[in-house]
């Protein structure tokens, strides 16, 4: 049977890399490339044909902070394929980053030197806004929209027959002191990305708990800091070329600095060809590369628990009854005005 996967952020950086691994690795495979843009998602479908010429690769168009779009993809998905084994759960922001310089330089003479670069703890924040139908635009889209992406495509994933794995790429940058149950989109502060990130992780364990027994599974991976349009965003990418010598010695220390977009897809990749089954939940699955560039998998303890995930997962159900009720209303509005 031909494996269906799904990449959600899969035109650029990690995601792209991902496709091109999974690929190489499964000639038979059947690749969807769910993005917001269709000029760059056909970009980057045409630079995976170029390697893999006889490829199945389709785009699916997703704007995975808009819940119109995601339920419009999820259904459009459905017409096309009758299953789904991965779904990777990869798109992501950090929308206008702020480095703590002052931090930084305090962070560099203290013992804590190799855990702020392993997870940028404490030196960085950004700035957020509302999208339109009123959610926090990072919680919206690194977090809500990817769950109700896997809740709409329930009848998929949950399938007698086989498993299905749910891939979501979090972060070492998630921090339990970033995220507030009271203000799971953290309106509140200035920390949206490791709150976001740490609610998937939360999150995922939610969803292992509900859906394992409908042979849904759900992993969490962290790729390591990576060179892509985000990092770029923090610091322009002349600074990082610069800086390129000075992370390769950083690798010595922690493997976390992974790099390259291949590298950092490690993680993502090594899943693809695990049993779901087999997967820990309270696990984090790193992509290091050692200091000679070897790259390897690694799991990490999770610093979550079951009530706390409980309690979130229960917010997002009340909060996507509300988007439901939101979006019907503006539906009807429109009816009535015609
Ligand atoms: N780079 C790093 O060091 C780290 C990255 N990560 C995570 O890895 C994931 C991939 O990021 P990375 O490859 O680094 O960065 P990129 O910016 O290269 O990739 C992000 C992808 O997400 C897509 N995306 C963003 N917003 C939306 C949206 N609303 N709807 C659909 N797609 C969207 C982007 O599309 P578009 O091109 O249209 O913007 C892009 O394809 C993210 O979740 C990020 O948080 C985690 C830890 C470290
Ligand atoms: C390399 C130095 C000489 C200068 C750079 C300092 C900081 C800007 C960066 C140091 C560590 C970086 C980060 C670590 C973890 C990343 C995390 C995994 C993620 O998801 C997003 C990006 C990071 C937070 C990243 C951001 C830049 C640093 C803080």
């Amino acid at each position: 049977m031909k494996k269906v996967v799904l990449v959600t952020g899969a035109n650029s950086g990690i995601g792209l890399a991902l496709c091109a691994r999974l690929l190489s690795q499964d000639a038979q495979l059947q690749l969807c490339l769910a993005c917001r843009n269709m000029q760059r998602a056909e970009a980057a479908r045409q630079a995976l044909l170029v390697s893999h010429p006889r490829a199945q690769v389709t785009l699916l168009h997703l704007d995975v902070g808009n819940m119109r779009s995601v339920f419009r993809a999820a259904e459009d998905f459905q017409q096309k394929y009758n299953r789904l084994d991965y779904l990777y759960l990869n798109a992501g922001i950090m929308p206008n980053p702020r480095v703590d310089h002052k931090a930084f330089y305090k962070g560099l003479f203290s013992s804590n030197v190799v855990c702020m670069f392993a997870t940028g703890e404490g030196i960085l924040t950004q700035e957020d806004k509302v999208t339109p139908i009123g959610l926090q635009e990072v919680f919206a889209t690194n977090l809500f929209g990817h769950f109700l992406l896997v809740k709409e495509l329930e009848p998929l994933l949950c399938q007698m027959d086989h498993n299905s794995l749910v891939i979501w790429t979090s972060s070492s940058n998630a921090q339990r002191s970033a995220f507030s149950l009271d203000d799971i989109q953290h309106q509140k502060s200035r920390e949206p990305y490791s709150s976001s990130k740490y609610a998937s992780d939360l999150l995922s364990l939610a969803l292992n708990s509900h859906y394992n027994n409908q042979g849904l599974y759900s992993s969490v991976i962290c790729p390591g800091l990576v060179m892509t349009n985000l990092t770029y965003g923090i610091l322009p990418s002349f600074f990082w070329t610069l800086i390129m010598p000075i992370m390769w010695l950083i690798r010595i220390f922690t493997s976390t600095f992974t790099l390259s977009p291949y590298n950092g897809a490690e993680a993502l990749f090594w899943l693809f060809m695990q049993k779901p089954e087999s997967l820990d939940p309270m696990a984090k699955y790193h992509s290091l590369t050692s200091g000679l560039g070897n790259n390897y998998t690694q799991p990490h303890k999770m610093d979550i628990d079951e009530n706390m995930s409980e309690a979130l997962y229960v917010k997002l159900l009340d909060l996507e009854d509300t988007v439901r009720k939101k979006l019907r209303d503006e539906d009807l509005d429109i009816k009535t005005k015609n």
